[in-house]
């Protein structure tokens, strides 16, 4: 199986970044010698407040670079990619849906999920993506009268739903979920989580999904805490 996620002696910390002088000591937030996630894996990544989940992810995403180590998202070195090349090649491959959707709450359905294709490959004509996010609607179970709808008049389960369709439609090869379901009851959550399962299986993505509750552990078949993983955790804690 190919790795689509491979890190390797990896530390980050922010004071090399930081012009406080104050801070003079180098702390590590994160120091992970050995990670990789295989094509089509779903995992859970889980781990308290302030434990790194959401640095690691932008160095996973390549928005942060480590301060040392290697870290390549389908055999590519993020360090090798500069500027524009980088945003291109997370654009490309990278979906992503987050705790607050993100969505234009003034904008139709359907331009809100063709959004998720802007930043893409363009090569995909209009109707074509349009196609395509009527079936994503249908694999959702929404239904295709709420595609001319603002997004504000849709339900939060809803506007999840059309999140990731959004992330969807590029057809990446990684998904990342930060905190999807933070604002939804457990019924909306079993049900979010089963259509994101369905259609990251339909469409053979890897999913990378975060979150600090570990009740949702049982329903993936890869958990990993990041205090398992992250040996700079350890003396913090
Ligand atoms: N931009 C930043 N500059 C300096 N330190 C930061 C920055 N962002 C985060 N940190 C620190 O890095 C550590 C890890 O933070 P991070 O946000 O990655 O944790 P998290 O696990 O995602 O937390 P949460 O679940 O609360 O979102 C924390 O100690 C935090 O204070």
């Amino acid at each position: 199986m190919s790795a689509i996620v491979s890190v390797k002696n990896l530390s980050f910390s922010y004071e090399s970044t930081t012009k406080k002088k104050a801070v003079s000591v180098e702390n590590n937030i994160l120091e992970i010698p050995e990670f990789s996630i295989n094509a089509g894996e779903h995992v859970f990544l889980f781990g308290p407040s302030g434990s790194g989940k959401s640095t690691l992810l932008n160095i996973l995403t390549g928005l942060l670079l480590p301060s040392s180590g290697q870290v390549k998202i389908l055999e590519q070195d993020w360090s090798s990619l500069k500027g524009k090349t980088r945003d291109a090649f997370r654009a490309n491959h990278i979906g992503f849906v987050f705790q607050q959707l993100n969505l234009i709450p003034y904008l139709d359905v359907l331009d809100n999920i063709l959004l998720g294709a802007e930043f893409g490959q363009q090569n995909r004509p209009k109707h074509q993506l349009i196609e395509q996010a009527k079936q994503l609607m249908n694999d959702l179970q929404l239904p295709e009268s709420l595609l001319l709808k603002p997004a504000r008049q849709l339900s939060v389960g809803q506007q999840q739903r059309v999140a990731i369709a959004r992330a969807l439609i590029k057809e990446p090869e990684l998904l990342i979920a930060d905190e999807p379901t933070s604002a939804l009851d457990e019924a909306n959550r079993n049900a979010f989580l089963k259509v994101l399962f369905e259609l990251a299986e339909k469409n053979n993505t890897t999913l990378v999904f975060v979150s600090h509750d570990q009740t949702l552990a049982s329903q993936f078949k890869r958990v990993v805490g990041i205090q398992s993983i992250n040996k700079a955790s350890k003396s913090g804690e």
